[in-house]
């Protein structure tokens, strides 16, 4: 659909019922007006996002009605899945974070505080990131397996709810023994083998809670994905020495690192996979490729790390 059908001030607002109620719903609706009116915008509207529809259902509605806007309230499930439908449209992606990871707003620099995150809804500057895309589905953040989608897989959302991204912890030390598997690797059609991968990430961007920047080179905006493959030798003690390499940014060898356009994973045995940190399939094969500039997502004009908003 062409931009030009679409209206800059039409916005939608899809909330994600898992995080918000619907009195929490409509007290965010009527915030997010208020803000609107303030910069002379009309009310926006609201969808709540459902299991079996965590939001690209109202997100393709949005962008058929003519919005110019739809704004993601939930964690990066919800980003993805509003992604999903705004890819290639150029219809903008707001966010309001309201899950427990929500690493896309973290990297961008979206506020934590929910009046500071509505202002950027008027008053942000607009980013065209790149996505991942398996072909049936796309990544804003990180495809992964190994590890970390072994910890999305297993970890409660009973407890996600009560102590946020730490409820990850029991999860990850259920894992952490996990034995390193073999996988074939393609860049761009260059062949790679690994034999003792614990975790293998595919990202636009790398940066984790608590200080861990998995993928350091990578951009959302540099038309390539990066990809990171970790292989601590022993148990835990060879995930410590890798935990400390990756604080300290100091790779070695169980960090290997790649980046490309076109990236194919191989194992021998069906492993689960993960997409923007929701558990996607269980497979012995991904297969992703970059959409440059797919997305549009209004963004503070800096990241946190001070790079500029360079795709605006
Ligand atoms: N109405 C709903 N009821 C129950 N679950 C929902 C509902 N809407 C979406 N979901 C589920 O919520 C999850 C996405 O949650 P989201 O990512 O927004 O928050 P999060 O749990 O904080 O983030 P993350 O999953 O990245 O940690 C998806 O698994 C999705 O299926």
């Amino acid at each position: 659909m062409s931009l030009m059908s679409h209206d800059p001030t039409k916005a939608v607002l899809i909330v994600n019922g898992a995080k918000a109620d619907a009195d929490a719903a409509a007290a965010l609706h009527e915030r997010v007006a208020h803000a609107f009116a303030e910069a002379g915008w009309p009310k926006p509207d609201l969808a709540m996002t459902t299991p079996d529809d965590p939001g690209t259902g109202p997100a393709r509605a949005a962008v058929r009605a003519g919005a110019g806007l739809v704004v993601a309230c939930g964690g990066d499930g919800t980003v993805n899945a509003v992604a999903e439908a705004l890819a290639g449209t150029g219809v903008v992606l707001g966010v309001l974070p309201l899950g427990t990871g929500n690493l896309l707003a973290g990297h961008l620099g979206v506020p934590d505080s929910l009046d500071e995150a509505v202002a950027l809804l008027t008053g942000g500057t607009d980013r065209r990131l790149d996505l991942g895309s398996t072909g049936e589905r796309v990544f804003v953040g990180m495809a992964g397996l190994g590890l970390d989608a072994a910890m999305i897989a297993d970890s409660s959302e009973q407890l996600k709810a009560r102590i946020g991204w730490l409820a990850y912890v029991p999860s990850i030390a259920r894992h952490l023994r996990d034995r390193g598997r073999r996988v074939s690797l393609r860049v761009d059609g260059r062949r790679v083998r690994h034999s003792g991968v614990k975790a293998l990430i595919v990202g636009n961007f790398g940066r984790l809670h608590g200080g861990i920047d998995l993928m350091p080179d990578a951009a959302p905006d540099d038309g390539l994905l990066d990809v990171v493959v970790l292989e601590p030798s022993g148990r835990l003690s060879g995930w410590a020495a890798v935990l400390v390499r990756l604080l300290t940014r100091r790779d070695g060898q169980n960090i290997s690192r790649y980046q490309g356009r076109r990236i194919e994973v191989r194992t021998r045995r069906p492993v689960p996979l993960e997409l923007d940190g929701d558990a996607y399939r269980t497979a012995n094969t991904l297969s992703v490729q970059v959409e440059p500039g797919a997305l549009t997502v209004r963004a503070p004009a800096r990241e946190p790390s001070g790079r500029p908003a360079e795709g605006e």
